[in-house]
């Protein structure tokens, strides 16, 4: 995709960041949020559909409780987050109401996205959503999650939204023009970059995952993102949302922030699913062979080319493969829990039988429930 194609795309996410959103910490910046919402407005009126997923709920949270600092205990952020959350729909909802436009709240979590049943529920609302001409408008659901299931910034969540519609566009707005070859905010020499493959090696080292004192993740977790919105075929902006109609800019093809153009393999929806699993339960390190098996035949993974294993996983659960070097090659659902898959490693299938009683598979991971990493 060139910045001409972009004209003729569809479906965007839009992801706004909590240092553009709430002006660094000075609470929710209405008029610049105004704005944002009459650039989507007119991007709904050529035609595309929206959605947004907006960060802030901590910030406006904070504001609204006289926090002066953010809190590090989990349940303060949490307490943040369910105040502010309310601040940041009403901001939206009541500036929408204005164009005839219906709002929609959704708030996730990675364990909801983790679970077939809850991922296809919510992509089926959304492009109901979509279809009834609504602006849907995601957060995680900061109040339920826990540190280690946590997406924590947004960049991931906006990456996975877009894999999930299977969305033309993500734009990440921030706070700066867009990705520079060096964090601005340490280097003012550091030059923006106005286009790159997203497979360029390069660009991840630029990133620096320092960001300002309220956005989690900086450069890094956007560049991530635009890998992972790759994976749908989608291409990712990164730009700034204090430049005056940034997002019909975009949309007319001119030249402004950074486009990351996908030019990955796109996965099917089911791989998606898959890749979007942000924790893994186990590992399994496999032999030279079944390395190669996996990735040029897309065959699944027979127990007698797993050499070890880690982790105490259940069955279904994700477990990553690994090469004896530890670079992980594949993630896939297993079909043993750990306490019977050690009893297998390394044995041919036929032999599951007499070491466990049962054969759920001959597999240990069905090439169906595998994804290769990139
Ligand atoms: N290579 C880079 N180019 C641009 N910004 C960078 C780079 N590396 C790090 N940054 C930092 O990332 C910040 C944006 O990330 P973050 O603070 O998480 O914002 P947001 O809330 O919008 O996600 C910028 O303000 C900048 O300081
Ligand atoms: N869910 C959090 C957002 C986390 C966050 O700040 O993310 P980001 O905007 O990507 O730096 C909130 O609404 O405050």
């Amino acid at each position: 995709m060139q910045r001409a194609d972009v004209k003729s795309t569809q479906r965007w996410v839009v992801k706004i960041g909590s240092a553009l959103l709430t002006d660094d910490g000075q609470g929710l910046n209405r008029e610049a949020l105004a704005h944002w919402v009459e650039q989507i407005v007119a991007l709904k009126k050529s035609g595309k559909e929206v959605v947004l997923v907006s960060s802030g709920s901590v910030a406006e949270g904070m504001k609204r409780l006289g926090w002066k600092s953010r809190p590090a205990a989990l349940h303060d952020l949490q307490a943040a987050a369910a105040v502010g959350q309310m601040g940041l729909i009403q901001a939206y909802e009541s500036k929408f109401a204005q164009y005839d436009i219906h709002t929609a709240q959704i708030l996730m979590t990675h364990d909801d996205l983790s679970n077939r049943k809850r991922y296809l529920n919510v992509r089926s609302t959304l492009k109901a959503l979509l279809e009834y001409g609504v602006v849907p408008i995601i957060n995680e659901n900061d109040t339920v999650v826990t540190d280690e299931i946590r997406f924590g910034d947004n960049d991931t969540l906006g990456a996975l939204t877009a894999n999930l519609i299977s969305a033309d566009v993500l734009v990440i707005l921030t706070d700066q023009q867009g990705l520079y070859n060096d964090n601005p905010r340490t280097n003012p020499n550091a030059e923006l970059i106005s286009e790159a493959q997203v497979s360029r090696k390069d660009i991840e080292a630029m990133a620096s995952p320092e960001g300002g004192a309220l956005g989690k993740g900086g450069m890094y977790t956007k560049v991530m993102a635009a890998k992972r919105a790759a994976r749908s075929g989608t291409a990712t902006f990164i730009a700034s949302g204090r430049e005056p109609n940034i997002l019909v800019k975009l949309a007319q093809g001119e030249s402004y922030g950074t486009l990351l153009i996908p030019d990955l393999e796109p996965l099917t929806a089911r791989e998606r699913w898959l890749a979007g699993h942000l924790q893994a339960k186990g590992k399994l390190v496999l032999d030279a062979g079944a390395v190669k098996v996996l990735k040029n035949s897309g065959k699944s993974l027979l127990p007698i080319g797993v050499k070890s294993q880690e982790g105490n996983f259940q069955r279904g659960e994700m477990v990553i493969c690994v090469d004896e070097a530890g670079v992980e090659v594949a993630r896939g659902l297993v079909n043993y829990p750990a306490n019977e898959s050690i009893k297998i490693l390394g044995k041919p299938s036929h032999q599951i039988i007499s070491q466990l009683g049962y054969m759920e598979d001959e597999s240990l991971v069905h090439r169906d429930n595998l994804v290769l990493s990139e």
